[in-house]
């Protein structure tokens, strides 16, 4: 699996004031303002190769739930749209609210999601592991998707399935054979992208993020096993709702966004 695990628990990712990055230029998440975004024509289309066999666990960080993969090889991959280089995946994961009304990280035209979708790379052409590329500012690539309520998403539910196990922090369940394509929304050529940070500690800005303009539909019911995750552990007494686990929007500093579409 791939280090991030380890490397988030070092950073105790339960804290309840989002951290700031001192003297950060370039963090995230951020608001996607759509009149101010720009369209290039040069990004490219995505290539992403995904091995259902890397999947290997389901763990439970305190934070979200990371479903974790293999990336000791090649077999699951991202490339092409506004990268140079290719890119491994190591775990995906999700930020929600208490309710639908909000939860994601990022907003489009202030529009808030009830929960987002985060797929996690590294970038394997430069760094050998996930820790030496998340300090490195061309270091990671992740892809951000937005969940909407609508009808039950089939793919999910194996996942949804399988969280009661992980209903305590710390807590690890074997997961396998998840292809996490079916998580992507029908049309991949249509995204925004931007030079951002990672949005929990150690909040380092290393993510080129790509986040996608069309939602995908899950249940009122699938969002609802998500929030009956616990971020405490079994031996505390007080039990806590995991929930609202986002960070808070960030400025954007000059930066601009750009779009793969006009
Ligand atoms: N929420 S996130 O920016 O995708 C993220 C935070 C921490 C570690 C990581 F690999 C990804
Ligand atoms: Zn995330």
């Amino acid at each position: 699996a791939c280090e991030a695990a380890e490397y988030i628990k070092k950073m105790h990712p339960m804290w309840q004031e989002p951290l700031e990055m001192p003297g950060g230029e370039r963090q995230s998440p951020i608001d996607i303002s759509l009149r101010k975004s720009v369209f290039d024509p040069n990004l490219k289309p995505f290539v992403t190769q995904y091995d259902p066999r890397t999947c290997q666990q389901i763990w439970n960080n305190g934070y979200s739930f990371l479903v974790e993969y293999d990336d000791t090889t090649d077999k699951s991959t991202l490339r092409g749209g506004p990268l140079e280089d290719k890119f491994r995946l190591c775990q995906f994961h999700f930020h929600w609210g208490e309710n639908n009304t909000w939860g994601s990280e990022h907003t489009v035209d202030r529009h808030l999601y009830p929960a987002e979708l985060h797929l996690v790379h590294w970038n394997a052409d430069k760094y050998a592991l996930f820790e030496e590329a998340i300090m490195e500012e061309n270091g990671l690539a992740v892809i951000g998707v937005f969940l909407k309520v609508g009808k039950r998403h089939e793919g999910l539910q194996k996942l949804v399935d399988a969280l009661p196990a992980v209903r305590h922090k710390d807590s690890v369940v074997e997961f396998t054979k998840f292809d996490p394509s079916c998580l992507l929304p029908e049309s991949m050529n249509e995204y925004w992208t931007y030079a951002g940070s990672l949005t929990t500690p150690p909040l380092t800005e290393a993510v080129t993020w790509i986040i996608m303009k069309q939602a995908i539909e899950v249940s009122h019911e699938q969002l609802a096993v998500f929030r009956s995750l616990l971020f405490t552990s079994a031996e505390e007494e007080v039990q806590k709702s995991m929930v609202n686990n986002f960070r808070v929007q960030q400025p954007l500093k000059g930066r601009t966004v750009r779009s793969s579409f006009s």
